[in-house]
């Protein structure tokens, strides 16, 4: 048998960040993945083929509408999407290599196979080729991940009826892509697509889009999105789907609406949450069991078995993920790791880019907490004048009993990079007098952000 001193379920940056901070701290680890290559959904399927093809699009976009003509920049691009969907692949591969070429420098040991628990302290992992063998280890950390929920009416085709994977790698632009759930997937995939030429129709069930989103912002989302020409239906349930040779059809049902309505497209996209991957790992073997979402505590103390990243209860962020494996490893070190929650950042990169932190303004006016807003708007900027960006704002919410920031909601061009700002000052506990007095370069983005810091005490100067 095998001996180390912990053993990681799942090489995605939940697994691979607990590998290589326990191996920092001197625990030898061993580290699982069934897949055919490391990385997990943030490399390989998740964030980083979805953003680079984002951005690619964006460029792709801005080409074709001309947005640099005023700059004296011009000429209709051309989209060349295999060679597109290469360089993407060629990138992911990049980055898992550099994950692997980490790993081995920490002397993490990797095993190829389909791990399962054999009661505590104990892992059998299965390879491709049906090998057994068995891991030992004091500690154990779950880091399986997330994969798909299917729509009930419609099991995954991987043909027309898409998961988030299969609709980073189509080879050629869908003429109309129906995608179901507005969340955050739905709204990345929908950009990029109709950056690409596609038509694209959002069907979301409930009343707004994102809807953990600050209210405001996610009208703002919502508008832009619709001015861009995606079609967006709210309040909808999809009640079936029938594939054809050439394409799918959605049965809708619209509550406040008696007809049924049909939506015809080219493929559909089913983008209406993920589940914890944690079937298949024997749990009932040391005694535990998830919550009806798959989901399983972070930790689970009499059974030394840890879990992170979106196998763990809670958001699903490579943020997150990182977060709980940095915290766990050094727990399992004895040292007293911590997630905080509260001051982590999410980002949608959509056009404009969406970046949010802390509470909303509904959950602070629900919780009876006296706050403050500061509010600047990017048309104010002279970078977005440069950029010609000038669509969006920068929303901050004070707890007005302690001037501490309780919240930032940002919608516009740097909204990814501004965030992390609000972030060091929560980290910190900043008040905002103080944050509105930290100095920025001129011209930059983050302007915008001391401006709204300023107009929360009351003093805003340009905006
Ligand atoms: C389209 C898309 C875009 C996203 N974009 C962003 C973004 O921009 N920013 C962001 O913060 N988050 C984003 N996310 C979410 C982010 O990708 C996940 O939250 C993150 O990857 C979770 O990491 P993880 O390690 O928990 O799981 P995963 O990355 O899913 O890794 C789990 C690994 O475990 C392996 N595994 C599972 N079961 C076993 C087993 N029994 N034995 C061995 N190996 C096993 C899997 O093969 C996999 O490699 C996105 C997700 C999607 C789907
Ligand atoms: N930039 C990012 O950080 C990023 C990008 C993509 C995905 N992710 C993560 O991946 C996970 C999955 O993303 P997602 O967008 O699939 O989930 P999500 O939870 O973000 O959104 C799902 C959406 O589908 C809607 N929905 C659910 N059932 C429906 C139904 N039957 N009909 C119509 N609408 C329905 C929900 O109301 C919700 O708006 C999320 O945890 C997300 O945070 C993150």
């Amino acid at each position: 048998m095998n001996r180390y001193d912990v053993i990681v379920i799942g090489c995605g940056a939940g697994g691979y960040n607990t590998a290589i901070r326990a191996s920092q701290l001197g625990l030898q680890v061993a580290c699982v993945e069934r897949g055919p290559d490391i990385g997990g959904a943030g490399l390989r399927t998740g964030c980083v083929p979805s953003r680079l093809l984002l951005h690619a699009s964006a460029l792709y976009d801005a080409g074709r509408r001309r947005k640099h003509a005023a700059l004296g920049i011009d000429g209709p691009p051309t989209l060349d999407l295999a060679r597109l969907m290469a360089h993407k692949t060629a990138t992911v591969q990049k980055l898992s290599a550099q994950v692997r070429q980490r790993l081995r420098a920490q002397h993490v040991t990797l095993a190829g196979g389909h791990a399962r628990l054999d009661g505590a302290g104990r892992v059998i992992v299965t390879s491709m080729n049906g090998a057994q063998q068995t891991l030992s280890a004091p500690a154990i950390v779950i880091a399986t991940g997330s994969e798909p929920i299917p729509l009930a009416a419609a099991a995954f085709d991987h043909a027309r009826i898409l998961d988030s994977t299969d609709a980073l790698s189509l080879d050629r632009i869908p003429r109309h892509l129906a995608i179901v759930g507005a969340g955050a997937a739905g709204v990345e995939l929908g950009s990029l697509w109709r950056r690409l030429g596609a038509r694209v129709t959002l069907v979301e069930r409930r009343e707004r889009i994102c809807h953990w989103l600050d209210h405001e912002i996610a009208a703002a989302l919502d508008r832009a999105l619709r001015r861009q020409g995606i079609g967006i239906r709210l309040s909808t349930e999809v009640v079936r789907i029938d594939t054809r040779a050439d394409g799918v059809s959605l049965a809708l049902r619209v509550p406040q609406d008696n007809a049924p309505a049909t939506l015809d497209a080219d493929a559909v996209l089913i983008a209406i949450g993920r589940r914890a991957s944690t079937a298949g790992l024997n749990l009932a073997s040391v005694g535990m069991w998830p919550d009806r979402d798959g989901a399983l505590p972070q930790r689970h103390a009499s059974t030394g078995i840890w879990t992170v990243g979106d196998a763990a209860i809670g958001p699903m962020s490579m943020t997150k993920a990182e977060e709980e494996a940095i915290a766990c490893a050094e727990q399992i070190a004895g040292l007293p790791g911590f997630v905080d929650y509260s001051s982590m950042p999410a980002v949608l990169y959509t056009s404009p880019e969406v970046a949010t932190i802390g509470k909303t303004e509904d959950e602070l006016r629900f919780g009876g907490v006296p706050y403050k807003v500061g509010r600047c708007a990017l048309a104010a900027n002279a970078h977005a004048a440069i950029h010609r960006a000038p669509e969006g704002f920068v929303k901050l919410l004070v707890d007005a009993r302690t001037n501490l920031i309780a919240g930032a909601h940002l919608i516009g061009a740097g909204a990814a990079e501004l965030v992390s700002q609000v972030a060091v000052a929560m980290e910190a506990s900043m008040i905002c007098e103080d944050f509105a007095r930290v100095c920025h370069p001129y011209p930059a983005w983050s302007e915008a952000l001391r401006q709204a810091a300023m107009a929360a005490g009351g003093w805003m100067m340009h905006g």
